[in-house]
């Protein structure tokens, strides 16, 4: 699949990604790396269905992603949560899409709240929390609608490195114990190789390393990047 925003003047090729070909297996954790303006976070917007490819397409499963879907969920670079929502009412605000309603809908709230540590800040109002733990709820919102597919770009970016190593690892924890795909974006090679399984690294738009992340190191990562 390919996809170009726009077109430039005078035969160059304007900027997107592809067309490339890749395949993610169900339960694999993947990070995308990449310098800036490789073209991770328009993969990204792809696969979450904000942007529709302009040739080939994209299948979650056997059926294509068209368009915003129940089946995905994406956590940005900064929490978007309601600061005036208790933590609760963020997570169950993920929710309201499925028409999930009575006990079920609280148990996958409550659920959520211990996978990613905030058991007992369940009635806290966001704005009384710290950016990792902001972070942490827009994970549980990302969980509680317990999707086929977990698209995070950049999610740790905005934290100091103490918080960002443990939600790494949080992560990997949650990822372990859900089985659920994840698609993760990063910049930082170290966070990639800890992280994946496998590492895709984009370079102008285009694949330039796909590899398991027990063969790779942060010194042939770069090498294929500059
Ligand atoms: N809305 C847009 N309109 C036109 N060009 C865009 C648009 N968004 C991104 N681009 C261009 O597409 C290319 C890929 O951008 P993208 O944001 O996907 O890169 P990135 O790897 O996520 O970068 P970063 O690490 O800086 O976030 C860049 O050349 C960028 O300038």
């Amino acid at each position: 699949m390919a996809y170009r925003y726009g077109q430039r003047r005078g035969g160059q090729q304007a900027a997107g990604v592809g067309p490339l070909n890749l395949k993610v297996q169900p339960g694999e954790f993947l990070c995308v790396v990449g310098p800036s303006g490789s073209g991770k976070s328009t993969l990204l917007s792809l696969l979450a269905g904000f942007l529709s490819p302009q040739q080939g397409q994209i299948l979650l499963g056997d059926r294509a992603i068209r368009g915003p879907d129940p089946r995905l969920t994406l956590v940005q670079q900064e929490a978007a949560l309601f600061p005036w929502l208790t933590v609760t009412g963020n997570v169950a605000f993920g929710l309201d899409s499925q028409r999930l309603r009575g006990p079920e809908r609280k148990t996958r709230i409550e659920n959520a709240l211990r996978l990613v540590g905030l058991g007992d800040y369940a009635t806290r109002r966001v704005h009384e929390l710290s950016g990792g733990q902001r972070q942490r709820v827009s994970i549980a919102r990302a969980l509680a609608v317990q999707p086929g597919l977990l698209l995070l770009d950049e999610p740790f970016s905005a934290l100091d490195v103490q918080t960002r190593t443990a939600l790494a690892d949080e992560l990997l924890g949650i990822w372990w114990a859900q089985k659920v795909t994840v698609v993760f974006v990063t910049h930082q090679l170290e966070e990639a190789l800890h992280l994946g399984q496998r590492v895709v690294a984009l370079k102008d738009g285009q694949v330039a390393l796909d590899a398991p992340a027990r063969d790779l190191t942060v010194g042939a990562l770069r090498a294929t990047l500059d």
